[in-house]
């Protein structure tokens, strides 16, 4: 018989089958006309025995449904010969998901990015078929399809529509369709136990399937396990019914044992801190049973919706070495993230360092920025790193790897499959592990230097600092000393118009003292600061001590090739579990077979005992070890921040108390002013009364004085012009010391607001 059949459009060759189902077979087939490469589900003779309007279900529900999540019809067309009925679908190349969760690789889950890939697909994929008011019935990973997107990514569908039917939220059904794992406890007591139940089931059983699914998608095993699996049926039964809200997983270890109930995710599902924060809930959401807290579809979009539409910023914590994953909301902003921070890390966030780019975060993004204006070039190799101001944050931790299986020399075909299968899932899991500690151990030297970078930046800042108080104060003392020769000056001037000086000679030496007093305490302050800086200028800036300190041989480094070097063994183990699947499939094996078989079996647990020891005793001890260094390099580091953040204050002190010097020569300065003033003024008046009520000092603003006057004597004329000409130069004199204390007065207004807004924006960054 021709291995070829054919429909009035199409063609399929039943040789070599896509996939097998409890009703159809699914081949490869081509279009006739176009060539086009396409899926083609025909019944078996089970498929075909089924009440017809059961089978005429899946084509009706798969003509109404259309859309990218979906696996698309193409048509539905007799099989020439038979006349049975064949279902004509778009073609998965990629296989199940299935498939996929049974490649060693993905044992213990599908990655974190193509997990959240999978949950938005099927969601999608789900909206619709409610939006068109149907039910699947059989939600499982080998009735989720993989597909090829243009741009590589995968594609996600739902398919086999075989239990599909049309069904509102609230409405009932009594037929019992799906997989046995997959069943909502209520449907399983009556489909799988057959007790006589009252229960009538609604569309909401497919979130109970989509919650095993997708707990099976994280973590590449089924959530709730009784001993002996599937034909342990009672207990499978008791772990559902007994399951309580918030659990996600029930399994029985031992014969007849108790039931390990759990939360949350187990520690091999490889997802980060962040992503597992909002799985747990979701998939708690799913897995419930209590009629009063069961979600409705609406809830349960809103839910992931909620997951999706978050925006992950990639943060390194060395001194927990933890890449996190912050998923956070696409309008909050750096509050927020700290706060995710702080409970992923546990590093409070006011004692966060935030580094990005070898900069403070803060200098790319403001406060209130929002997180989906951060910058794009975050990633998993360019993260943020964050640090604390505290020294002792974490531990290094023991690594979650799973045992090795005991490999023994005794021969059962049967066994040694199981055996292999499961070194090779741990071997990709180890393979994976060996990666993230590559990455991980690199990010450590990477937090060094943008840890070093940033403080030397910081500590250019206080340079430049230094230079503004150094130009400010050199402008206040001299001022200070203007102000003081102007003092002195006046006072001589005034002297010479006027007997009783006590008074300018008085404030002159209260000036004195107190404007020497205050210079000095400002010159030690500054001078210390200056000391302090120049240290630290010295050591680090130019000598680079702390960056010296660091050694970035420490850790696996690209020459040790440790993930090339894991890989070179699995490449073996996963050639001896290809191997061993044909072995099984043989009833016995001949001599040189069966050699072979045990030669391999004997390197397979060599090679198992070695991809341990290059993961413990190289990877993870070189990581501990850098670790351990990285702590104690991170408390010198502390220190010089410790150091720039007083040299930092105790500017920011000077600057204070030279403001306040300044407030106090301007006082001074009035309190001169006023002085002067006054005796001007009684120097004005007694010379008014002595010329018989015409001033002099008018006379001084204003000359010349009037050639008529007659009222004095030409003695007493030429004692007036002396005095005249000597106030006049005399004002004049001290207008010219006074305009250029303005100048110096405005000049230090300027380095004041350069001062402050340099000083502030640095403070306000901290
Ligand atoms: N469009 C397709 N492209 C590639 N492979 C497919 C396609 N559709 C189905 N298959 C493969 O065929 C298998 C069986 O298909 P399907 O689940 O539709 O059959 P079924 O008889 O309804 O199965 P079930 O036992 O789930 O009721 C799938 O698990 C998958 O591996």
């Amino acid at each position: 018989m021709s291995a070829l059949r054919g429909s009035f459009n199409f063609l399929w060759d039943i040789t070599r089958p896509l996939g097998q189902g409890a009703t159809s077979m699914v081949y490869k087939g081509r279009n006739k006309n176009t060539g086009e490469e396409v899926a083609v589900k025909v019944f078996t003779t089970a498929g075909n025995m089924r009440p017809r309007d059961v089978q005429m279900r899946e084509y009706t529900v798969m003509r109404k449904l259309n859309h990218s999540n979906i696996v698309g019809l193409l048509g539905i067309e007799d099989e020439q010969g038979t006349n049975n009925k064949v279902i004509i679908m778009e073609l998965s190349t990629l296989g199940s998901l299935y498939n996929m969760l049974e490649e060693p690789q993905n044992s213990f889950g599908l990655e974190e990015e193509e997990f959240l890939r999978v949950v938005n697909h099927v969601v999608s994929g789900i909206r619709h078929l409610r939006e068109n008011g149907i039910a699947h019935r059989d939600i499982k990973p080998g009735n989720i399809l993989r597909y090829k997107g243009d741009d590589g990514r995968s594609i996600y569908k739902l398919t086999d529509f075989g239990a599909a039917r049309e069904l509102e939220e609230e409405e009932q059904f009594m037929s019992l369709y799906g997989t046995e794992e997959y069943l909502h406890p209520d449907v399983y007591e009556r489909a799988v136990l057959r007790s006589p139940t009252r229960h009538k089931f609604t569309a909401k059983v497919d979130l109970w399937s989509l919650g095993v699914t997708f707990y099976q998608v994280a973590t590449g095993q089924l959530p709730f396990k009784p001993f002996g699996g599937r034909k342990n049926r009672e207990k499978m039964f008791e772990i559902v019914r007994k399951k309580e809200s918030g659990v996600i997983s029930g399994v029985q270890k031992t014969e007849g044992g108790e039931i390990n109930w759990s939360r949350s995710l187990p520690a091999t599902c490889r997802h980060s801190s962040g992503l597992k924060l909002l799985v747990t809930p979701l998939l708690a959401g799913l897995l419930e049973t209590d009629p009063q807290k069961v979600w409705s579809f609406d809830t349960f979009f809103k839910e992931v919706d909620d997951i999706t539409s978050k925006v992950k910023i990639n943060v390194f914590c060395p001194q927990t070495w933890a890449c996190l994953n912050i998923y956070i909301d696409t309008e909050d902003k750096l509050t927020q993230l700290q706060e995710f921070i702080a409970m992923q890390t546990e590093i409070p966030s006011n004692k966060q360092l935030l580094i990005f780019d070898g900069l403070l975060l803060q200098e790319s993004v403001s406060t209130m920025t929002p997180i989906n204006q951060y910058p794009k070039s975050i990633s998993e190799t360019n993260p943020v790193f964050v640090f604390s101001s505290i020294a002792e944050v974490g531990r290094f931790c023991k690594p979650i790897v799973p045992e090795f299986p005991r490999i023994t020399l005794n021969m059962t075909l049967e066994h040694d499959y199981p055996l292999t299968k499961m070194c090779a899932a741990l071997g990709c899991f180890l393979h994976k592990e060996v990666e993230l500690y590559n990455t991980k151990q690199e990010l450590m030297r990477r937090a060094v230097y943008v840890n070093v970078h940033e403080l030397y930046h910081e500590c250019g800042h206080l340079v430049d600092y230094n230079q503004h108080l150094e130009r400010n104060f050199k402008t206040v003392i001299f001022w200070k000393d203007n102000f003081l020769k102007t003092v002195e000056r006046e006072r001589e001037m005034l002297e010479f118009i006027r007997d009783d000086s006590s008074e300018l000679f008085d404030f002159e030496s209260k000036t004195k003292n107190q404007c020497e007093k205050r210079e000095n305490e400002i010159r030690i302050m500054k001078d210390n600061t200056k000391k302090t800086l120049d240290t630290l200028q010295k050591e680090q800036l130019k000598d680079k001590q702390l960056l010296k300190s660091w050694s970035d041989d420490l850790g696996c480094t690209k020459e040790d090739r440790c993930v090339s070097k894991v890989g070179v063994i699995l490449e073996s183990v996963l050639r001896i579990k290809n191997q061993f699947q044909e072995d099984r499939k043989k009833a016995s094996l001949n001599f040189n077979e069966e050699q072979i078989h045990k030669y391999d079996k004997n390197k397979l647990a060599e090679m198992c005992m070695q991809l341990r020891s290059l993961f413990m005793d190289h990877c993870h001890s070189n990581a501990k070890r850098q670790f351990e260094e990285f702590q104690n390099w991170h408390r010198q580091a502390l220190k010089w921040r410790k150091t720039r953040d007083d040299i930092e204050k105790d500017m920011v002190n000077l600057f204070e108390n030279m403001e306040a010097f300044i407030g106090q020569l301007n006082e001074l300065c009035q309190q001169h002013d006023t002085c002067v003033q006054k005796i001007i003024r009684n120097v004005k008046e007694k010379s008014y009364r002595t010329r018989g009520g015409h001033s002099d000092l008018e006379g001084a603003q204003n000359p010349p004085l009037d050639p008529k006057d007659k009222t004095s004597g030409p003695q007493e004329k030429k004692k007036h012009r002396h005095v005249k000409t000597l106030i006049g130069s005399l004002i004049q004199r001290m207008d010219e010391s006074r305009s250029s204390l303005y100048e110096v007065k405005s000049e230090i207004d300027t380095t004041k607001s350069m001062l402050e807004s340099s000083i502030l924006k640095s403070i306000l960054q901290r």
